[in-house]
Parts: structure tokens; C-alpha cells; sequence
């Protein structure tokens, strides 16, 4: 028994000839895509944890959980439309969401029967696939991005998913100028991928767009790693951070942290 920690731990699987697993290599390919993105930061090559055995002992144990956090992302492998969309989102810059993230975002838009969603962030449609995928059949994905042509780009895949077009309505403009028009309390569930340094405003139009009772996401909760090491204090950093206290503090909101691809926070608001 170990204490101290709530994952399940194992050891990187090896191959034969000592190689990294598949899984293995999967998460430092992850990794890889973060560094090289427009929102890289010093991501570690695998999330490790020294843990102390119940009788104190120190002797243990350093044991990586980037096989276990592989094993989950791999779980849910994703079809041509979504890795499409992720290859135009990556050399466009728009970094998407993990296929494990995204399969979380479509378990969370189906758990709240979600038939209006809205997002910030729309890049290259990778989160709204996915969102539309959990969301009702005739439900609508409202998303916001400044840059025409990631919704240019949205709306192909969309288009070749074959979601029909009254299901989504894409919205070009700056977050803070657009969210201010959409309806209060008129969505079941908001996403929020834009600029990190605006989280906390995107947290106070999100809490006014949200039914009671539904769910705001957060993406990049744990910032490739940088929200966990307190030396990191760049604005992103600060501003999720902020954001991670503020929900936590705040008694009619009840939150969790998924550590799925870049982190997903997960904040429901009381019904
Ligand atoms: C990380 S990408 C979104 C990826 C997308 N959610 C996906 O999974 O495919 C962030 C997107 O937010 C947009 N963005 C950043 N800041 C914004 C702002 N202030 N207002 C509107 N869009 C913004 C960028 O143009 C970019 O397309």
C-alpha cells in the first residue's frame, strides 16, 4: 500500500529490447507536439512521484505514471475527421485538445444533456467534433475565435463529419467583445480554450452564460506543467492559477482537475 497519492501507479511498460511501450511513446509524442506548439512550455518528459510506503520507508520507489497517463489518452483513439482537424490545428498553432480530453469533453456535454453549448477557442474544430459528438442530436455548438480562418477550417470538419450546419454557429470575433452578446443563462455547458491570461474574465461572462446546475471546462489546467511548480510564474501560469483558487474558494461552485492531456478543469455551477 501506498499513501500520499490517489493515482495508480506502475511502471513504464517496456518492450522486449527495452525500447518505450507504445503507450510510452505515445505521451512523449504529446509532449513533443506541446513543446513545438505556439503554447509550449517546459513540459516534463514523464509525470513522476516518489511515494513513502506505510511503514515510513523512504526506500521505494520512483514510479512514472506516464504509462498510466498514456494508457488513458489511448483509450479512446480518434477517427480520421478529428485527427484531420488536430493536423490542421497543430500547424496552424491552434493547439487542440488531446483525444483523451476530448473524449472527456464529449462524456461531460452528454452527462448535462447538453443541447447549447458554447465555447471559446473554436481553433480547428478538434474540441467542438468532440463536443458536438456528447451534445443531444439537434444540439447547438455556439464558438468563438478571432481567427477566420480556424473557423474556415472548423466548419470543414464539421462539414465532413457530416454535422449538419444548424448545429453549430461559429462566431469571428474577440472572446470578451462576443460573450457579452450571447444570452444569459442560455447554455448547458461552456468550454473555455482561449487565451489563458483571460481566464478569470472568461470564468465571469461563463458563470452568466451557464443554466444553473451546468458545467464550464476549462482547457491547459495544469499549463504543461508549469501550474503544479510554484518557480513558474509567467501571467499564463498566474492567471490559471488564480482561476484554480478562485473556483475552489468559491461555495456554489463545485470543481474537479483532469489530468487529461494539458488538464481539464471541470467546474459545475450550483442548480
Ligand atoms: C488552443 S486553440 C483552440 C483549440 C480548439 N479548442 C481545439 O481543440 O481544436 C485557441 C484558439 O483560441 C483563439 N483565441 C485566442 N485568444 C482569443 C480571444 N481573445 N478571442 C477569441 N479567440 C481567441 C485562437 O485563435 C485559437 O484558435
Amino acid at each position: 500500500m501506498f499513501r500520499s497519492s490517489g493515482l495508480i501507479l506502475r511502471r513504464a511498460p517496456e518492450t522486449a529490447d527495452g525500447s518505450p511501450s507504445r503507450l510510452v511513446t505515445f505521451f512523449t509524442n504529446s509532449v513533443s507536439r506541446c513543446r513545438a506548439s505556439r503554447e509550449s512550455g517546459p513540459a516534463s518528459q514523464s509525470r513522476s512521484a516518489r511515494l513513502r510506503h506505510d511503514n515510513g520507508s523512504d526506500e521505494e520507489s520512483i514510479i512514472t505514471t506516464a504509462a498510466s497517463l498514456a494508457f488513458a489518452e489511448d483509450l479512446h483513439p480518434e477517427d480520421d475527421h478529428a485527427a484531420n482537424a488536430r493536423a490542421h490545428g497543430e500547424r496552424l498553432g491552434a493547439v487542440p485538445v488531446s483525444p483523451g480530453a476530448g473524449a472527456a469533453l464529449s462524456f461531460l456535454a452528454a452527462s448535462v444533456s447538453a443541447k447549447a453549448v458554447a465555447e471559446i477557442g473554436t481553433g480547428a474544430g478538434v474540441s467542438g467534433l468532440y463536443l458536438l459528438r456528447g451534445m443531444a442530436p439537434d444540439g447547438v455548438l455556439t464558438s468563438v475565435d478571432f481567427e477566420a480562418e480556424h473557423q474556415r477550417l472548423a466548419r470543414e470538419a464539421f462539414s465532413a463529419a457530416g454535422i449538419a450546419p444548424q448545429r453549430f454557429r461559429l462566431i469571428t470575433g474577440s472572446a470578451l467583445e462576443v460573450l457579452p452578446r450571447l444570452i444569459d443563462h442560455g447554455y448547458d455547458l461552456v468550454f473555455v480554450d482561449g487565451d489563458k491570461v483571460e481566464y478569470g474574465e472568461y470564468l465571469d461572462e461563463a458563470l452568466r452564460l451557464v443554466r444553473p446546475g451546468g458545467v464550464i471546462v476549462f482547457d491547459n489546467a495544469l499549463w504543461h506543467d508549469r501550474v503544479a511548480d510554484p518557480a513558474q510564474r509567467d501571467p499564463q501560469t498566474a492567471a490559471i492559477r488564480d482561476l484554480i483558487t478562485r473556483v475552489r474558494n468559491e461555495e456554489t461552485l463545485r470543481s474537479l482537475l483532469i489530468p487529461l492531456g494539458d488538464g481539464l478543469l471541470a467546474v459545475q455551477v450550483a442548480g
